[in-house]
């Protein structure tokens, strides 16, 4: 195949002459002086080629063509420095080559076209896009008409195009219209236009497996369309995540090149049934209350969270609670071991082949079930049960603008486990302490009162009334000292085999007295009827329930990304920016 398609011979760039070669692989071209010396190379993957067209193409401010039977035009992906973000940013590349005779011109159009289809088997040729207006700063139909329509059609894509009415209309047509023909689906909004696509494809997949949605215990089957997003939203965390930039460009290109990243889905049930899917935060306490708070000011757009956030920091709210969880391999991976998830992560690629040892036989991924979650497992799950700040569950780092390493940095894309995060209770400065963290390359586990697990599945659920007797004044700041600490005094459950052990646990506090004065203003600031619930905030929906199970179900979607990008891609980088960037990258 790659003898085949090689192809070599000497082009034209304006008057400079080029030694070009296509490899399968790559396509190079050298500058050669007068004195046949080698000068830069300029090396695209193949994979990373958008198209090749006849003539002298220029895309910029409109396509046009300048017809010549002696000329071609490649264009490719060309990566920048995305400046603030830690991604690299993706632009159109675009080099006109003039041969010396048409037969070999044409040779060249014919060899990398066959080349690209070879190599890019995932390029979609038909999308359905949702656009929601009124997402963000209800920029999206701008967004998509100005941005991403002129590079679809120079990319030979057809795209079914929606803007959205009412909330939940894109995942009701993914639920019941005719999906025949189509490679994916594109939203342009928010996480909450996202989870839209989710449910819809995921419900979807399942219907037409015959596999039932509400039981946890089920191996859901993977969804056969991609989804790519075109961030047009508030938070736009799942593109951040899987893309490292938030650029309506950059997110195109990697849908057109039909780029393939999988993804960690969690499901979300209470009483036997379905509630949510959820692929980035899933969080009680400040995160609910930060959302809940949020929608009355929706009209301020992105700066709601902000606005929200502080009020919610301010109340300074903690509730009662018992977290269970099923312990994920810790020979596979940690949320502490300080590593990152990046394009070709090694240890999703490992999961891979754990999560689907049979891919070829999926009549048998149908059938089989998380034997953990029946009654008999009980053994393997961890309790804990206090009053906290927050307890989270996110499949991936969740990173986004506000916190470009994310609520976990280490947490993998697509391993088939979710990170809970879980904050106890504790003074105001030690939490804008933990907030503040997410901001910058500072450990926000590395504090006495977070604990952070990787898990397969965890259940939430508050205390019966007579276990929370002992939890007095939940919510508010006024209870001294001893107070907090007997309420933040936890016992820890864990059962191996028959045996079942308590663990005491005190967790400490940091320099309790010193805080007493903060506290004390603050005190003045908070809300004195706080609530003894919060809510769970499910990827930016409030759920109706608090108590709940939940489940990683792993690598059940995939995106056009290919995850954040490692130091390996950096070629068109100075030595400086390398630096600067695996600096970054790697804490
Ligand atoms: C002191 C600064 C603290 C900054 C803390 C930042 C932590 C941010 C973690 C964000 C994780 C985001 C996970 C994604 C969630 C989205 O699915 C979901 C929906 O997004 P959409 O509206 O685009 O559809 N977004 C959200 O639920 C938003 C959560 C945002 C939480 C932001 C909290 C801001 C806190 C500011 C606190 C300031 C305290 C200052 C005290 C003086
Ligand atoms: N036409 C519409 N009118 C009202 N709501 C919509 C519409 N289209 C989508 N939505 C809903 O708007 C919510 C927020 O959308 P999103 O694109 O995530 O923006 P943001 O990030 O600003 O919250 C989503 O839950 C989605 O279901
Ligand atoms: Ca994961």
């Amino acid at each position: 195949m790659e003898t085949d398609l090689r192809l070599e011979s000497s082009l034209w760039i304006g008057n400079k002459r080029y030694r070009a070669v296509l490899t399968g692989w790559h396509f190079n071209w050298t500058e050669v002086d007068k004195k046949n010396r080698n000068k830069k190379t300029i090396s695209v993957p193949v994979a990373e080629v958008v198209g090749v067209e006849e003539g002298r193409v220029e895309i910029l401010p409109h396509k046009s063509v300048e017809d010549s039977d002696k000329d071609f035009t490649v264009c490719y992906v060309k990566r920048s420095s995305s400046g603030g973000s830690y991604g690299l940013l993706w632009r159109l590349g675009r080099t006109q080559f003039s041969c010396p005779s048409r037969v070999l011109r044409d040779q060249w159009i014919k060899h990398l076209r066959t080349a690209l289809k070879t190599h890019s088997p995932l390029r979609p040729h038909r999308l359905l896009v949702f656009i929601n207006p009124f997402g963000g700063k209800r920029k999206g139909r701008q967004i998509y008409h100005s941005l991403v329509a002129p590079l679809f059609e120079l990319a030979g894509i057809s795209a079914h195009v929606t803007v959205t009415d009412r909330a939940n209309q894109a995942r009701d047509y993914l639920l019941k219209k005719d999906l025949t023909g189509f490679d994916g689906v594109v939203c342009v909004g928010g996480d909450g236009m996202f989870s839209e696509i989710l449910h819809g494809l995921i419900g979807r997949t399942q219907q037409e497996a015959g596999l039932c949605e509400n039981d946890p215990s089920v191996t859901l089957q993977p969804c056969p369309l991609h989804i790519g997003i075109i961030p047009a939203g508030s938070t736009d965390c799942v593109c951040y995540a899987t893309v490292g930039v938030i650029d309506p460009v950059t997110s195109a290109l990697h849908i057109i090149i039909g780029d393939s990243q999988p993804l960690d889905v969690c499901s979300v049930h209470h009483a036997s049934a379905l509630v949510r899917y959820s692929v980035s935060l899933l969080g009680y306490g400040f995160y609910g209350d930060v959302l809940a708070e949020s929608e009355k000011h929706r009209w301020m757009g992105p700066l709601r969270y902000d606005y929200s956030g502080t009020m919610m920091y301010l109340s300074n709210r903690s509730y009662a609670g018992i977290v269970q969880y099923l312990p994920a391999d810790p020979l596979l991976s940690s949320p502490r071991d300080k590593t990152r998830c990046l394009s070709g992560c090694s240890v999703c690629s490992r999961s891979t082949e754990r999560l689907f040892p049979h891919s070829a036989d999926s009549a048998s991924m149908c059938s089989s079930h998380f034997s953990q979650l029946s009654c008999d497992s009980e053994d393997e799950w961890v309790s804990i049960k206090g009053q906290f700040r927050c307890v989270s569950l996110t499949c991936m780092s969740s990173s986004c603008p506000k916190s470009p390493l994310g609520l976990s940095p280490s947490a993998h894309l697509a391993d088939g486990t979710g990170d809970l995060i879980v904050v106890w209770d504790t003074h105001p400065l030690g939490f804008l302490k933990f907030l503040y963290r997410h901001t910058n390359t500072q450990d926000q586990f590395d504090l006495p009162f977070v604990e952070v697990h990787r898990v397969k599945a965890f259940r939430f659920f508050l205390p019966s009334d007579k276990e929370e007797e002992g939890y007095e004044e939940i919510g508010s700041l006024s209870g001294t000292v001893d107070k907090e600490e007997r309420v933040c005094s936890v016992e820890t459950v864990s059962r191996t085999g028959s045996q079942q052990y308590l663990v005491d646990r005190e967790v400490q506090r940091e320099k309790p007295n010193e805080q007493k004065t903060a506290s004390s203003f603050l005190c003045g600031l908070c809300c004195s009827k706080a609530p003894a619930v919060s809510v769970w905030n499910c990827d930016g929906e409030i759920l109706p329930f608090t108590d709940i199970l939940c489940r990683v179900h792993g690598q059940l979607v995939r995106l056009y990304a290919r995850g954040i990008e490692d130091g390996a891609a950096m070629h068109d980088f100075s030595e400086t920016e390398k630096s600067e960037r695996s600096r970054i990258l790697h804490k």
